[in-house]
């Protein structure tokens, strides 16, 4: 597989350090709010990463952070009166509500930051023994003229970046670029001891700390937003690759930006829809089928009308599903002959369109593409008459490239016995000629994005 390394700003070839083994790392959401369709971005195309990977057979070590430690958040637990920590835990909670409804599947490790305050201290001693930090008046700062390869991830030179900076007033730091390893406590604030008094950590240690702690020294993947390169990503390269003299992580794959009127997406300019909002209107899997409309580098637009257009192209994939299923209740059992056996041959050409898709650095946008065609061969050539054997492999192929996306997921039966009970009392109302009461059945279930189909065979529920 192909990915793009901003390291190097190149395609490479993906070779993990242990064969079959990926160790992955994503910055994850400061938890002060809900997230937003942006900040959803990073979460489905690096879970889709993680899943592709795993259909490979890689086994995949999964670690995204959460950050619980933040002026953000302290600013809104004093808009709301309450503690920082309840501030963290309630989004904490949120998060995974809307991350599970996206289909985002769990880390296999959601380390926060006030789980890592005694491995962050030891990490920042460490760093000032090596002579990479200083401490002034309870701050640590990570001196940037101490490390020859700063500014590598983002391809500036210090010398340009410290031509650029802003002085300060009260400026306490050595150089311009030095950035913060650990805060002193200013007012009341949340704040920790350490050896050198009571504060709390910057922002980029905890990464740093995070992935070594759970993941080693270095990994394969660290993964994360457009706008994390720098700094973030940047400081995060310093500081490890400083303390352990090892290079940090292997491939660095940042994600494009959801944009409004071409403008980022984001929660200080206030141009943004929360996931939580958008799945008041659209379905979760909608939401997914947009995000992975696009190749995961390229920026996309937010627009009604692309919401839309994903919308009735997971309508067809779901279409497609349900006229299989339904074929499949009413084929018989037969060798497959050759014709069929040259049917099923063709549609595997799909999944070989899908892989190269998704080898090319992670191209869905092209993965889509091919699942859509397989759709519109089977539509066109799979017919009642075919075997049973035909329908079923069909049916899994479909269901297997859609799994790698996380589509067509949404398990029928679940939301359904309420559903399955209308449906019921409308034949019931049918047989007894109360067709006033079956058709208000039927606008009931239309209002809820269900269409019903009398056929031959019965009642044929399709959903939206
Ligand atoms: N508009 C966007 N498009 C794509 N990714 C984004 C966008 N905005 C933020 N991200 C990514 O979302 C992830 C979560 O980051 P975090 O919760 O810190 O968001 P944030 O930086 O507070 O958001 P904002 O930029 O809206 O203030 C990061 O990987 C970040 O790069
Ligand atoms: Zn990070």
């Amino acid at each position: 597989m192909r990915l793009f390394n901003t390291l190097t700003r190149k395609k490479e070839e993906f070779i993990p350090m242990v064969p079959e083994e990926v160790k992955m790392y994503v910055c994850g959401p400061t938890v002060y709010n809900y997230f937003h369709i942006g900040n959803a971005r990073p979460f489905v195309v690096f879970d889709t990463l993680r899943r592709y990977l795993e259909y490979r057979g890689y086994k995949v070590t999964y670690v995204q952070n959460f950050t619980d430690v933040d002026d953000k958040i302290i600013n809104r637990a004093k808009e709301e009166g309450i503690s920082p920590e309840e501030v963290s835990e309630k989004y904490i909670v949120e998060y995974f509500k809307d991350a599970e409804a996206l289909g985002i599947r769990k880390a296999d490790i959601h380390p926060k930051v006030t789980e890592n305050i005694q491995e962050i201290i030891t990490f920042v001693q460490k760093l000032i023994d090596k002579g990479y930090a200083y401490e002034i008046n309870g701050d640590v700062y990570f001196d940037t003229t101490r490390f020859e390869d700063y500014g590598k991830l983002s391809k500036q030179n210090l010398e340009d970046l410290e031509a650029g900076a802003r002085i300060e007033v009260n400026e306490i730091k050595r150089n311009p670029m030095d950035f913060a390893l650990w805060k002193a406590q200013k007012s009341d604030e949340l704040a920790w001891d350490s050896p050198w008094g009571k504060g709390r950590p910057g922002w980029h240690i905890e990464c740093s700390v995070m992935s070594t702690r759970y993941l080693g020294e270095t990994i394969d993947i660290h993964a994360g937003g457009q706008d994390l390169i720098f700094p973030h990503h940047e400081n995060e390269i310093a500081q490890s690759e400083a303390c352990s003299g090892h290079s940090f992580a292997r491939y660095w794959i940042h994600n494009g930006y959801i944009n409004i009127d071409n403008e980022k997406m984001s929660k200080s300019k206030g141009n943004f829809f929360t996931v939580r909002d958008i799945l008041k209107e659209y379905d979760a899997e909608t939401v997914r089928f947009f995000l992975l409309s696009a190749q995961y580098r390229n920026p996309i637009n937010f627009s009604r009308q692309l919401m839309e257009q994903s919308k009735n192209a997971l309508d067809r994939f779901y279409n497609a599903k349900k006229n299989l299923e339904h074929l499949l209740e009413n084929a018989v059992e037969k060798e497959m002959d050759e014709v069929e056996k040259n049917l099923i041959h063709g549609f595997e050409n799909y999944r070989e369109k899908f892989i190269d898709a998704m080898e090319d650095d992670v191209n869905t946008a092209d993965a889509i593409a091919a699942v859509f065609e397989l759709v519109k061969d089977m539509n066109a050539s799979i017919k009642v008459s075919h075997s049973k054997q035909l329908i079923q492999s069909s049916l899994d192929l479909l269901m297997e490239l859609t799994g790698v996306l996380g589509l067509l997921t949404k398990k029928e039966d679940a939301i359904d016995s309420e559903i399955e009970e209308l449906v019921q009392l409308r034949q019931k109302a049918r047989k007894e000629k109360n067709f006033a009461l079956a058709d208000q059945i039927r606008d009931q279930l239309k209002e809820r994005g269900i269409t019903i189909e009398d056929t031959p065979q019965g009642v044929r529920i399709i959903k939206k």
